[in-house]
């Protein structure tokens, strides 16, 4: 992200490939289900939302590379639980932990602009490190968010190969141009991590559980020279023989997301941190040795 770069912010790629060989190539999303918070004996309101992200910061703050708070879950409790997104996003930046906001945004330029401003704005208090975005508007629609977020030193992680059922009708069918649309949503991320080093910040989503899809939609991962936000790790099946299968020779750009396989550990500290770092020494060993 040569602006960035000139800036002398630190891009996220490189932060996060520095975080994972730190820590281990996983990320713990923060996802307050209303059947958790019952089992961790909260309310399902924004102060019960509050107090379980919290309590995940704490516990997990310093030891993952990376926590991915899921906007639905705090949304659904009006403001009040979008300021206790804003507060996880600050305290996990106060742990010192890199954080993807999975808000999953999409929209005509102009208004992608205005997303782009809350999610990746120098300043604005939902903006964590990367923000989870939805190219089916069409990837150029995306411009304006890849802009902010090279100016910014953030990233993005565009929806390409993902873990439900439904994905395949539209990520499997092919574009105008005749190849997939997962290839060709891999292969604008991929030109615009050009020459980044030790990788760019425009990254993908691919599930974990998704067999041989990027095969079979012609999807070259390990050309993209970004990261790779693997979700459905634990409580969707996956493991460490689905992580190895499915990313093969682009497994080391891999970042490992749970959420539930995690979180239902909790609400004891020492229960959440080990199953953090069990779950981590079971990414490294799929995606690093
Ligand atoms: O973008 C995501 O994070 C995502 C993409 C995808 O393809 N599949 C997927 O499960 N996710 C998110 O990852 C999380 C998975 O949660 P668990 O199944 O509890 O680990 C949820 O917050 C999903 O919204």
């Amino acid at each position: 992200m040569p602006e960035a770069q000139a800036a002398g912010v630190v891009p996220f790629g490189a932060r996060l490939a520095a975080a994972t060989d730190d820590l281990g190539p996983l990320c713990v999303g923060i996802d307050p289900h209303a059947q958790l918070l019952a089992a961790w004996g909260l309310a399902d309101d924004a102060a019960g939302v509050r107090e379980f992200s919290l309590r995940v910061v704490d516990a997990l703050g310093g030891r993952v590379a990376a926590l991915k708070p899921q906007a639905a879950f705090y949304e659904r409790h009006g403001a009040a639980g979008v300021a206790a997104l804003e507060e996880t996003i600050a305290a996990a930046r106060a742990a010192g932990t890199l954080t993807v906001v999975d808000a999953k945004r999409g929209d005509i330029g102009s208004t992608m602009g205005a997303y782009a401003d809350a999610f990746l704005g120098d300043g604005s208090p939902l903006a964590g490190d990367a923000v989870t975005v939805s190219p089916y508007l069409g990837f150029g629609s995306l411009a304006p968010a890849a802009e902010l977020a090279a100016r910014t030193g953030r990233g993005l992680f565009v929806l390409c190969l993902t873990s439900n059922p439904e994905g395949p009708q539209v990520q499997h069918a092919t574009t105008a141009g005749g190849v997939s649309v997962a290839a060709s949503v891999a292969a604008q991320a991929a030109a615009l991590n050009a020459g980044a080093d030790p990788m760019g910040s425009v990254g993908l989503v691919v599930g974990a559980t998704i067999g041989d899809a990027a095969r079979a939609t012609g999807t070259d991962l390990a050309a993209v020279n970004g990261p790779l936000l693997a979700p459905g790790v634990g409580a969707q099946g996956a493991g460490a023989a689905e992580l190895a299968a499915v990313f093969g020779v682009a497994r080391r750009q891999v970042l490992a997301s749970s959420s539930r396989g995690v979180l239902q550990a909790g609400p004891d500290v020492d229960g959440l941190r080990a199953a953090a770092a069990s779950a981590a020494r079971e990414a490294s060993a799929a995606l690093r040795d």
